[in-house]
């Protein structure tokens, strides 16, 4: 469950300040799935950031799972970002590792233990069964994006934060990508935040809202 309320962010803008998030308040449902929209500028990397402990906002209360982050020391966020997943857009793997290894990157920097079997259970359901040996650069974009989704989920998160996941692939890798990240978020009830550009993945996912003048509208 996430539950933002009356968040206010500001960014400095020539010689003032902007309101980004402008005291928005918003919550989730656990294990929802949400496609969060808005133009370029908007602040969708900004609440993102905010939802990953990474960035504090001017003001307002962040409760994630029962946990009031904005409260939190460095050490307690350092704790709470491990049970964040996220993928970006320009996958961020590590190109000296090979693919099963950046896989359980995450997860073994969080101290869990990854076996074999799992990395190549999940590389199975990812259609990368044959790839755990090859290195990034060896890949596609979409098998470099679902690496990227395997080694989110393999950390086992709560949350999943997703920003524009599908930015750099093409229309069908675009679908194929969302459709295996759907349903793996489902299976493993992780609740998933996607920000996306495109109208026609937004409307796939079961809620869809707009940041829009530094609020949420659903
Ligand atoms: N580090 C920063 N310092 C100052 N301003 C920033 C900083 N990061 C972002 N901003 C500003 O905050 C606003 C929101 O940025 P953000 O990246 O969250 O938007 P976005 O909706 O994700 O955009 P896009 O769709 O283009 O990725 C923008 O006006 C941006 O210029």
């Amino acid at each position: 469950m996430i539950q933002l309320d009356k968040i206010t962010l500001r960014r400095r803008d020539g010689a003032g300040y902007r309101h980004v998030l402008d005291n928005l308040s918003w919550s989730v449902s656990g294990a929802q799935q949400v496609a969060l929209t808005g133009e370029s500028g908007s602040g969708k990397t900004t609440l993102l950031n905010i939802l990953a402990g990474l960035l504090s906002p001017d003001a307002g209360t962040i409760c994630i799972n029962e946990q009031f982050i904005h409260t939190y020391n460095a050490t307690q966020l350092a704790l709470y970002r491990r049970t964040i997943g996220m993928i970006f857009q320009h996958y961020q793997l590590l190109s000296p590792l090979s693919v099963a290894d950046n896989m359980a990157f995450q997860a073994r920097l969080n101290g869990r233990a990854v076996s074999r079997e799992d990395i190549a259970l999940m590389a199975k359901r990812l259609g990368l069964g044959d790839k755990l040996d090859a290195f990034p650069t060896q890949l596609s974009g979409g098998e470099q994006q679902r690496v990227g989704i395997a080694r989110a989920l393999l950390n086992q998160p709560r949350i999943l934060l997703a920003d524009e996941p599908t930015g750099n692939l093409d229309s069908e890798r675009s679908q194929e990508v969302l459709e295996l990240l759907m349903a793996l978020c489902k299976e493993q009830q992780v609740n998933l935040i996607m920000v996306t550009h495109s109208r026609a993945l937004a409307a796939q996912l079961p809620r869809q809202v707009e940041l829009r003048d530094g609020r949420i509208h659903e």
